[in-house]
């Protein structure tokens, strides 16, 4: 396997080195690159090249056509064209450079801010965005010219802030699809600064979109500033300019059409291998964008981000303790509650499992614990506490300081938690740099020592491959490394083996036992997987429509189930099936958090429920010390009442 990637494993529209590769390949990239350098080179050359002083007049050899002595020919007062059009280069690429430099600092920051931050700056930045796009660029630039008397940086550096929000657009696009991508969740989870993740992670994933419209930027600065050197708004006389030159050329068209030649053809070409160059470096950025999708699309299924919470004892010495937690989301019908008034406990070293159906709202309560609710979702009520910390009153930066060093995440699907475009070894030694802060030849041994950890073995040779050369099971170990970097108290995994094929979901289910030996951090597991939470977790929360319904220690709950859909789940898991039989199933589905009944959310697929349990809200009951049901009837439950032969819950 080799461990250099190729470009489009790298990239997705991508990394600057890759977007250029991807250019010289196609011969126009490249010819359009070629005729840009050399012009460049040519101007910047200038002093050293040009066989003539630019100015230096000979009026014995005026208007001359091309000569061994004058390659260009000569002007009207007998001035070489070549070295002209040379020194000339200076001027317009410079304006050029100036127009295309602002663009870029300007549109690229508004974009990023505008889509990374969201909110109150999003709407701020779009109304500026709005406004410069509704000023008259030409009008402007004379107003400029006029108040600065000719000066042509000012005119190119107002062409650079009056073309910034088109950049701005493209870039504030980019930033919001690549800010739901799972791996930026997965960077906030491990608690890089939103800066780092910013310049890092979402950037590069705009460089593409942004050397396409610097590049057709630059055709326009290019065509506007020769127009005003053609208009003598520009810089003046004698300092020879193109489109100076251009405007000499149609004063003696007539005499000698040849003069137009030259500095019609630099400015024509230019403009053309900008725009050239912009459609290139498009289509080469496009057709990595299908691919990075198609990539993409084929692991989807996976990274969210969290872990989930339920009813229970009031531990006093609990490192997670979760209280009446309610979590709101807007949805096309409004506002809805999704979890309500749900409880939860992890004790320091504790694996905790929440199980449910999907839907239930497991994985919301966890980006709840984790302080990342999809946009939009508010912690509705109740309170998070971590190590004795309130997390719903901290603010995001506090929460951000939080993530990686006392709570991590792995996720379902690994893949998409790394960044295709660093290394495994890049990313985890990012990571031990800002957790341990260690002088940096001590980073990679760190960085060893965590991939060792989770018995990857070479781990040299991991560390230096990129994500898409990992299998899942390799990659969901170095994930895992990753989650452990920052020493967290407490790792949240949600269903971090449903990607995995079976012997490699129990092997990592050994590691997570090995290392929760090892460190003696606390687990929340979310998962569907019964013989899962069997095989990992002391205790077991149980999830449904947004409420937790039961929590127990995880044998009790198996042998004795205290709360009807508790009962069913156990009933209708395939692992837990009686051989020969038919898998029983809970007749129904979950409702839509919009659809919940009044009452017990669970009553209308209950075999037992009565009239009491659909009109109001029941209560949390504590059967024993150490148990909690959310159900009036959990003694018919424990007799094992409400089931039909085949073991399906029976209706009354
Ligand atoms: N971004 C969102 N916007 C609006 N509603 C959402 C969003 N994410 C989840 N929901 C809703 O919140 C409820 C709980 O979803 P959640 O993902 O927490 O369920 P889950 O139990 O984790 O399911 P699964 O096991 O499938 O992941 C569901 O009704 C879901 O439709």
């Amino acid at each position: 396997m080799t461990t250099m990637p190729t470009t489009s494993a790298r990239g997705r529209g991508g990394d600057s080195a890759g977007v250029w590769r991807a250019v010289i390949r196609r011969p126009l990239g490249a010819l359009s690159l070629a005729y840009l350098a050399v012009v460049a080179t040519a101007a910047i050359a200038a002093p050293w090249l040009a066989p003539y002083d630019p100015t230096a007049t000979d009026l014995s050899h005026v208007l001359s056509m091309p000569s061994a002595d004058h390659w260009l020919g000569t002007d009207r007062l007998g001035r070489d064209i070549l070295s002209r059009l040379m020194y000339g280069g200076q001027v317009t690429l410079l304006g050029v450079l100036q127009a295309v430099a602002t663009v870029l600092v300007l549109g690229v920051a508004m974009g990023l801010a505008s889509g990374f931050l969201g909110g109150r700056v999003d709407r701020a930045l779009n109304w500026l965005i709005d406004v410069v796009l509704a000023i008259p660029v030409i009008i402007t630039l004379l107003v400029v010219l006029a108040v600065f008397g000719t000066n042509e940086t000012a005119a190119m550096v107002t062409l650079g802030v009056l073309g910034a929000p088109g950049l701005a657009r493209v870039v504030r696009g980019v930033t919001l699809a690549v800010r739901q991508e799972p791996y930026i969740a997965a960077a906030r989870v491990a608690g890089l600064p939103s800066s780092y993740i910013v310049l890092r992670h979402v950037l590069p994933r705009c460089y593409g979109p942004i050397i396409v419209q610097a590049s057709l930027f630059a055709g326009v600065s290019l065509l506007t500033e020769t127009g005003l050197g053609y208009l003598g708004l520009g810089v003046q006389p004698p300092t020879p300019t193109w489109g100076g030159m251009v405007a000499d050329a149609s004063q003696v068209i007539d005499q000698q059409p040849w003069m137009l030649v030259p500095a019609g053809a630099v400015i024509g070409l230019g403009i053309l291998a900008f725009g050239l160059l912009g459609d290139v470096v498009r289509d080469a950025t496009g057709q990595r964008g299908k691919r990075a999708a198609s990539t993409r699309a084929a692991r989807r299924g996976t990274l969210r981000a969290e872990p989930a919470a339920h009813p229970a004892s009031a531990e006093p010495a609990a490192l997670l303790s979760v209280r009446g937690l309610s979590v709101a989301l807007p949805t096309a019908q409004g506002t809805t509650t999704v979890v309500e008034d749900v409880d939860l406990d992890i004790n320091p070293g504790q694996t905790v499992g929440i199980v449910g159906e999907s839907g239930c709202g497991k994985s919301i309560t966890g980006r709840a614990i984790l302080g990342l609710l999809p946009a939009g979702g508010t912690i509705a009520s109740g309170s998070i506490r971590l190590g004795g910390d309130e997390l719903t009153t901290m603010t995001k930066a506090e929460l951000a300081r939080l993530r990686g060093r006392k709570i991590a995440l792995i996720s379902q699907e690994p893949l998409a938690g790394l960044d295709p475009v660093f290394t495994v070894g890049q990313q985890i030694d990012e990571l031990v740099r800002r957790h341990d802060r260690l002088p940096r030849r001590h980073v990679r041994a760190r960085t060893l020592e965590l991939l060792t950890a989770v018995r990857l073995p070479d781990p040299e040779g991991v560390a230096a491959r990129y994500p898409y050369q990992l299998s899942g099971g390799m990659a969901q170990r170095v994930v895992i490394a990753l989650a452990l970097a920052g020493r967290p108290e407490l790792l949240i995994a949600d269903e971090p083996t449903t990607a995995l094929d079976v012997t490699v979901q129990a092997e990592i289910l050994d590691l997570l036992r090995q290392l929760q030996g090892e460190t003696g951090m606390a687990i929340l597991l979310i998962t569907h997987d019964w013989g899962v939470v069997a095989d990992l977790c002391d205790r077991a929360y149980v999830m449904y429509a947004g409420h937790m319904v039961e929590s127990a220690p995880t044998e009790e709950m198996f042998d004795v189930p205290l709360h009807p859909y508790t009962a069913g789940l156990l009933r209708s898991s395939p692992r837990l099936a009686e051989p020969g039989l038919p898998l029983p199933a809970i007749e129904g589905t979950v409702p839509e958090p919009r659809d919940w009944p009044a009452g017990c959310h669970f009553a209308p697929r209950c075999p037992l429920a009565t009239a009491i349990c659909r009109e109001g809200a029941i209560a949390v009951a504590k059967p024993e010390e150490n148990r909690r049901t959310k159900c009036i009837r959990f003694d018919e439950v424990r007799r094992g009442e409400g089931h039909d032969g085949a073991g399906t819950l029976a209706r009354r």
